[in-house]
């Protein structure tokens, strides 16, 4: 199925590289490793809202950002870390200025920081020619973030583990009405709450496109936000609210845009919010087989 985007996925210049975002459309946790992690079971989709990176290759091996994000350190930039990780794998002697134009908002739920270090990593593997394929990249995604891997891989996915186990999946690709609340959660902060349900009963695809949808982040996150939960009874008039992983970031759903976009002009003007079609494909693999 092939979506027409919105004018957010249009590339401001031919050579900027998109970090798309993703919505969790449901979210179980179901149990702990040792390690404190929480073993998950996900459905990844992208939306066409992006990042956009811009990348100038430097012949001396330094690793530059451009514009530092507020409240992150260059050297934790997930754009930095990601360079920096495919430098050391591959011992390449080559050097990258990066530019982010940042769109996603920051500790929204949608992957904004995870997807900006998978566009890194492919783009960077193209750009340097360092000839990792898909795996080699997954790998050397994974330890930036739990939610790194999806976006290497490009393709909505049925997510286990920490969400780095992912079979593709071809789901209806509709539009969201995104509501982002005025506040940033914390993903460990959530992942620690003592009241989290860390216990759900495994799930399986089938059940998620039978209807079930639960987000087992969903009480604690709306119980401790409060903006979350301004943002989810608003959206109780439109169907109800869901929750995209740790949020804050909360959707409805729509069977078209122009419901959606109704629907968002009806959105106190408190609420920052946008409308964005649903993708099976990252617009990243179109813009690596752009390079190819
Ligand atoms: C919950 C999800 C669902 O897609 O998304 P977000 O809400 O963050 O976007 C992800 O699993 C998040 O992935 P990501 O944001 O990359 O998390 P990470 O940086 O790996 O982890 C941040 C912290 O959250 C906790 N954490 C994360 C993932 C997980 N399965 N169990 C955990 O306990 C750990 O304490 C970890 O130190
Ligand atoms: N390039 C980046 N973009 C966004 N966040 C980043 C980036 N690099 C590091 N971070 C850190 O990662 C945290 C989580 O970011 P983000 O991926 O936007 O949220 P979420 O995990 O909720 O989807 C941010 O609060 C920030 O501290």
């Amino acid at each position: 199925m092939t979506a027409p985007v919105s004018p957010d996925a249009t590339p401001p210049q031919p050579q900027a590289w998109p970090a798309p975002a993703k919505l969790n459309l449901m979210l179980r946790i179901i149990g702990r490793r040792p390690d404190g992690y929480h073993e998950l079971q996900t459905v990844f989709q992208f939306i066409d809202r992006c990042d956009w990176l811009w990348f100038s290759v430097r012949d001396d091996g330094q690793l530059r950002l451009q514009e530092p994000l507020p409240g992150v350190a260059t050297e934790e930039d997930l754009t930095m870390r990601a360079a920096l990780a495919l430098q050391q794998a591959t011992g390449c002697p080559l050097g990258v200025e990066i530019r982010c134009q940042k769109h996603l908002p920051m500790g929204g739920g949608l992957g904004g920081g995870s997807s900006d270090a998978a566009t890194t990593l492919v783009a960077l593997n193209h750009l340097w020619k360092t000839g990792l394929d898909e795996d080699a990249l997954a790998a050397l995604a994974l330890p930036l973030g739990a939610d790194v891997p999806v976006f290497i891989r490009g393709r909505a996915a049925w997510g286990e583990g920490v969400g780095e186990r992912l079979t593709p999946v071809d789901l209806p690709e509709p539009w969201y009405l995104v509501l982002s609340p005025p506040c940033s959660v914390s993903t460990r902060e959530v992942f620690s709450h003592p009241e989290l349900t860390r216990d759900s009963s495994p799930a399986t695809l089938a059940d998620f496109i039978a209807g079930a949808s639960p987000n087992d982040c969903f009480d604690v996150v709306r119980r401790t936000y409060p903006p979350v939960a301004t943002a989810l009874t608003w959206l109780d008039g439109w169907g109800g609210g869901r929750l995209t992983g740790t949020g804050a970031c909360v959707f409805a759903v729509f069977e078209n845009e122009k419901l959606a976009r109704e629907a968002q002009a009806h959105c106190p003007t408190s609420m920052r919010s946008f409308v964005a079609r649903g993708l099976n494909q990252s617009p990243l693999l179109a813009r690596v087989h752009q390079c190819a």
